[in-house]
C-alpha cells in the first residue's frame, strides 16, 4: 500500500522542495509519524544529515538525548484521535523548551510550532514542524534583566504612562519595602504635588513622557518624594522603547542632591566673590590674573579687562621690600598660604597699604591651579595704629613726647652721642608757681599756658633736640650734638629769657618763671636713668635756691638727695619714738596787749642732730605722707595741752594749730577734729585751724567744702602766710574764714621797704573790708608793732613778745607778759 499523505511518491518531492526553501529549521512527518522531510537549516542546527532521518519516527533524538521533540507527533496523535471521535481538529501546537543539542552539546532554547499539512484537495497529509533557536534572544533578554536589576541607578519601565517595572535601586532610593508598592503608579504619584517651576507634577510628567515618546530621548530634572515624605532632586532620562511591539519608556534616575548642593555652593562662592567687601584677585599657575571682583576694581580703580592676563605686580607700588616678596613666595611654595602687608598703587597713582592673604589652590596631584589673593585696604587701620602709637609716646596737650617717648628717644640720642663722641645736656624744667595759677585761674588757663611754654621750647630748640612733658608743669629737654658743656649754657640763657616773657592767655597777662636743672652726658652720667635723676636733683636745687634760676648738677646735690632720703626714713622712725613735741607762741591782742591765743608749733628733737626746724622736715613729711600721722598727733596734743591749761586756769582764749594741704585733702580730718575736741571736752570756739593760702587754693571746691564743714562745727579758720599766694578777692570771699595771718616777710621789711609796707597796709585794709581779723606774724620790733597797730591790725605774733616755748614754760611766759 502506498504510504498516506506526503510520503507517497507524488507528494514527497514537492514537500522536499518547499522544505528546502525554508530558511528556518523544519521537518515534516507523514501520517505514520515518519520523517518525510528534513531541511538544510535543520541539518545546520542539529548536525544530523537528512539521509539519516528520513523515514525515522524519532526525530527528537536529533535535538536531545533526554527530551523529546514531541510537538509534531502529538499533533498527529491528537488529529488522529479527533478524527476517530469526529471532533474538531487542532490546526497548530506551539511549544518551547530547553534542549541540549547532542552533536555540539550546546544548550539552547528552541521554540517549535507544529502545523497540519493539507494536500491540494485539503486533505490532511502530514505535519510540518518549524523550529526556531531563540537562545541568543534569551541570552540578550537575560543580560538585559541582569543589567536592569543590577543597575546602581534606579531604572523604570513605563508603559501607558504608568510604572510597570523597576529595579531594586529604585526601590531603595525611594525608601520603599518592595517593588510592588511602586508599580502600576503614575510617575507623579512619587513626587510632590508641584515641581520647583510651579507646574503640577502630573501635568509635567505627562509632558515629559510625551516629549520622550516624540523625540526618542528626553532628559530633565525632577523632584521626587521618598516614602518618608522627604524630597530629593534627580536627573531623569526617558528613552523610547519597543517591547514586543508595544511602546514603552525606559526611565533612569540619578540622585543629583550632591550636584545640586555643589552647584548651589558654587553659586554661593560666586556671589561671595562678586559681593565681597574684600578685594579678591585670582591668578593662573603662571600668575596671570584670571579674575578680579568688583571690590578689587573699586579699590584699585582698574577695570577687570585692564587687569585680565596681567601679572599682579602691575598693582605694586614698589614700596614693599624685596625680602617681603621672597618670604611671600617661600611661604606659598611650602605652606600654600601667606599673609602680610603690601604697598600698592591705584590707577590714579595714589599709594595705599593693604593686608593681603594669598592661598594656593592645588589639584589632587598637587599642581597649582590658582593663586587666590584677598586684600583689605588697611590705610585707615595703619593711621589709627600710628595715632595710638603716637599717643602712647606723646603728651596730647602739648604734642611733646611723654615719659615713655622720652625714655625711648633718650636712649637713642645717648647712643648716638656715644658713637659720635659728642656731649649732651639733659634739662629738667619746672614752672614756678604754675600750680597756683592752675588752681586759681582754672585748668583751661593752665593748659593754654603749658601749650604756650611747649611752643616756646620748640621754637627755641633744634629739630634734633628732644623735648618732653612728663606731666604737670615738668618739662625735660635733651640738647644733642654738643661739642662742649658751654654750648648748653647759651641755650639755657635763651630758655630763661624766653620763658620769662609774659604770657597772654585768654586776655590775661601772666608771668611765669622757670626753675631748671641740667645734667651733662658723659660728665655727670652715662645712662639715661641716672642722667634724669641728676637733672631732677639739680632742678630741685634750683627751686630751693629761690626759684627762677638754673642749676647744673653737682655731685654734692646728689649727696643732698641722699640726706633728704635719710631724713624721710628718720621721720617715720621719729613718729614711733616720741621725738616730737609742741612749742607754743603767744598771739597778742593789738589793742590791749593781752594774750588772746597761742599757736602750736611742732618741734623735732632728733637724738643725734638735736632740734630740727619744721621748715626743714614739714615739706619732707608732706611729700612722703608722714604729715597725716604727724598732723593728727599735733591736733591731739594741742587739744590735750589746752585742756590741761584750762584746768590750771592759764589757758589762752584760743589755740591755733597748723593744718597742711595734705591734711585738708584727707577725708578723716573732720572726724578727727571732732574726736579731739570731744576727747578733751573743749568747745570748738577755742580752736583755730591755720591753713596756708596755697593749701586752701588746691582743689578749691574740695577745700571750701571741708572748711565749711569745720566752720559749722564752730572751729575758727585762718589763712596763714597771707600775701604769698595768688588768692583772688572773689576766692577769699568764698572761704568761710575769720582771720588772715599776714606773712612775716612783709612785716619784716615793712619799716624799710615801701612796697612791703604797702602790701601790709593793703592786706589789713582788705581784711577789714571783708570783715576779717588780721594777725601779723613775725613782729620783732616795737616799730613794726606800732605801725601795725596804727594800720588797724587786730593781733600780733612775734619774737617781740616771745619765741615759741615748750608747754612747761607757758605759765612763766604768761606771768611775764601780763607784767609788761
Ligand atoms: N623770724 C621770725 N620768726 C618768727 C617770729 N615769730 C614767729 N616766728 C616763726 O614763724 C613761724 C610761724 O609759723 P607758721 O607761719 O605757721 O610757719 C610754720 C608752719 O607753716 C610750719 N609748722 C610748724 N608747726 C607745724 C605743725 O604742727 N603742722 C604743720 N602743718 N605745719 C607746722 O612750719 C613753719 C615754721 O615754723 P617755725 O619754725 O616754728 O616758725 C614759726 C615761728 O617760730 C619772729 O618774730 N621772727
Amino acid at each position: 500500500m502506498e504510504p498516506l499523505g506526503i510520503n507517497n511518491a507524488t507528494t514527497r518531492p514537492a514537500v522536499f522542495h518547499w522544505l528546502s526553501q525554508l530558511r528556518i529549521p523544519a521537518f515534516a512527518l507523514d501520517l505514520q509519524g515518519q520523517v518525510a522531510g528534513w531541511n538544510e537549516a535543520l541539518v545546520t542546527l542539529t548536525g544530523v544529515p537528512q539521509a539519516m532521518m528520513l523515514g525515522r519516527k524519532d526525530p527528537w533524538l536529533a535535538f536531545s538525548e533526554t527530551s523529546q521533540m514531541l510537538t509534531a507527533q502529538s499533533l498527529l496523535q491528537q488529529f488522529q484521535q479527533a478524527q476517530r471521535r469526529g471532533q474538531v481538529l487542532p490546526e497548530c501546537i506551539h511549544e518551547a523548551g530547553q534542549y541540549l543539542l547532542p552533536h555540539n552539546r550546546r544548550e539552547c532554547l528552541l521554540v517549535s510550532d507544529a502545523t497540519l499539512l493539507r494536500d491540494e484537495r485539503g486533505v490532511i497529509c502530514g505535519v510540518l514542524q518549524l523550529i526556531q533557536d531563540r537562545s541568543e534572544q534569551e541570552k540578550a533578554a537575560t543580560r538585559f534583566r541582569r543589567l536592569f536589576t543590577a543597575s546602581p541607578d534606579p531604572v523604570w519601565i513605563i508603559e501607558n504612562n504608568t510604572f510597570v517595572d523597576c529595579n531594586d535601586a529604585a526601590v531603595s532610593m525611594l525608601g520603599y519595602a518592595s517593588r510592588e508598592q511602586l508599580l502600576n503608579t503614575h510617575p507623579s504619584k512619587l513626587s510632590p504635588e508641584f515641581q520647583p517651576d510651579g507646574m503640577s507634577s502630573y501635568e509635567k510628567a505627562e509632558l515629559m513622557m510625551k516629549l520622550a515618546t516624540q523625540n526618542g530621548l528626553h532628559r530633565f530634572e525632577w523632584v521626587h518624594t521618598r516614602a518618608d515624605g522627604t524630597d530629593f532632586d534627580a536627573e531623569v532620562t526617558l528613552a523610547r522603547l519597543e517591547i514586543g511591539g508595544n511602546h514603552a519608556i525606559y526611565c533612569t534616575w540619578r540622585d543629583i542632591t550632591e550636584r545640586k548642593k555643589s552647584e548651589s555652593a558654587v553659586r554661593l562662592y560666586a556671589s561671595v566673590f562678586q559681593n565681597s567687601g574684600e578685594a579678591i584677585l585670582i591668578t593662573d599657575p603662571q600668575n596671570r590674573i584670571v579674575a578680579v571682583n568688583p571690590s578689587l576694581c573699586r579699590l584699585t580703580g582698574y577695570s577687570e579687562e585692564e587687569l585680565h592676563g596681567k601679572n599682579p605686580r602691575v598693582l605694586s607700588a614698589g614700596r614693599s621690600p624685596k625680602s617681603t616678596y621672597e618670604q611671600l613666595w617661600a611661604a606659598l611654595n611650602s605652606e600654600r598660604f601667606w599673609q602680610g602687608e603690601l604697598w600698592d598703587r591705584r590707577k590714579d597713582g595714589s599709594v595705599f597699604v593693604k593686608w593681603a592673604a594669598i592661598s594656593v589652590n592645588v589639584d589632587d596631584a598637587g599642581n597649582v591651579v590658582n593663586y587666590i589673593a584677598s586684600y583689605n585696604d588697611i590705610s585707615e587701620r595703619k593711621e589709627a595704629e600710628a595715632r595710638i602709637d603716637w599717643l602712647a609716646h606723646h603728651d596730647a596737650l602739648t604734642e611733646l613726647l611723654n615719659r615713655h617717648g622720652l625714655a625711648q628717644q633718650l636712649k637713642q640720642v645717648i647712643a648716638s652721642a656715644q658713637r659720635n663722641k659728642q656731649q649732651l645736656a639733659l634739662i629738667f624744667l619746672d614752672l614756678d608757681r604754675f600750680k597756683t595759677i592752675n588752681d586759681t585761674l582754672g585748668h583751661h588757663i593752665g593748659d593754654q599756658l603749658l601749650a604756650e611754654v611747649a611752643r616756646r621750647l620748640r621754637a627755641l630748640l633744634r629739630e634734633s633736640d628732644v623735648i618732653a612733658r612728663l606731666g604737670g608743669d615738668e618739662f625735660v629737654m635733651a640738647l644733642t650734638e654738643l661739642n662742649s658743656a658751654n654750648q648748653s649754657m647759651a641755650v639755657v640763657r635763651k630758655l630763661e629769657a624766653k620763658l620769662n616773657e609774659p604770657y597772654l592767655i585768654d586776655g590775661r597777662l601772666l608771668h611765669l618763671t622757670p626753675s631748671m636743672g641740667v645734667a651733662l652726658y658723659p660728665d655727670d652720667a652715662t645712662c639715661a636713668d641716672e642722667l634724669m635723676r641728676q637733672a631732677d636733683t639739680a632742678m630741685y636745687h634750683a627751686k630751693e635756691s629761690g626759684r627762677n634760676n638754673t642749676q647744673y648738677y653737682a655731685a654734692e646735690m646728689g649727696q643732698r638727695a641722699v640726706v633728704r632720703m635719710e631724713l624721710e626714713r628718720e621721720l617715720w622712725r621719729a613718729l614711733d619714738s616720741d621725738q616730737f613735741t609742741l612749742y607754743y607762741q603767744p598771739i597778742m591782742c593789738a589793742q590791749d596787749g593781752t594774750i588772746c591765743g597761742a599757736e602750736a608749733l611742732l618741734r623735732w628733737h632728733h637724738p643725734e642732730r638735736g632740734m630740727i626746724s619744721p621748715a626743714e622736715f614739714i615739706p619732707v613729711a608732706e611729700e612722703c605722707g608722714a604729715i597725716l600721722k604727724l598732723g593728727a598727733w599735733v591736733l591731739d596734743e594741742a587739744c590735750r595741752q589746752m585742756q590741761a591749761w584750762q584746768t590750771a586756769g592759764i589757758a589762752p582764749a584760743r589755740i591755733a594749730v597748723n593744718i597742711s594741704a595734705h591734711q585738708l585733702r584727707q577725708d578723716g580730718l573732720l572726724q578727727w577734729v571732732g574726736e579731739c575736741l570731744a576727747r578733751y571736752q573743749l568747745s570748738a570756739e577755742c580752736l583755730t585751724l591755720e591753713v596756708t593760702e596755697t593749701a586752701a587754693m588746691e582743689r578749691p571746691e574740695n577745700a571750701i567744702a571741708i572748711l565749711n564743714a569745720l566752720r559749722q562745727m564752730g572751729v575758727e579758720l585762718a589763712i596763714d602766710d597771707f600775701g604769698t599766694g595768688y588768692s583772688s578777692l572773689a576766692y577769699l570771699q568764698s572761704l568761710p574764714i575769720q582771720s588772715l595771718k599776714l606773712d612775716r616777710r612783709f612785716v619784716m621789711h615793712m619799716c624799710v621797704n615801701e612796697s612791703d609796707a604797702d602790701i601790709a597796709a593793703a592786706s589789713i585794709a582788705l581784711a577789714q573790708k571783708l570783715g576779717l581779723k588780721v594777725v601779723a606774724e613775725g613782729v620783732e620790733t616795737v616799730a613794726q608793732r606800732d605801725a601795725l597797730v596804727a594800720q588797724g591790725c587786730d593781733m600780733l605774733q612775734g619774737f617781740l613778745f616771745s619765741k615759741p616755748v615748750p608747754a612747761t614754760q607757758w605759765p612763766a611766759l604768761i606771768a611775764k607778759l601780763s607784767r609788761c
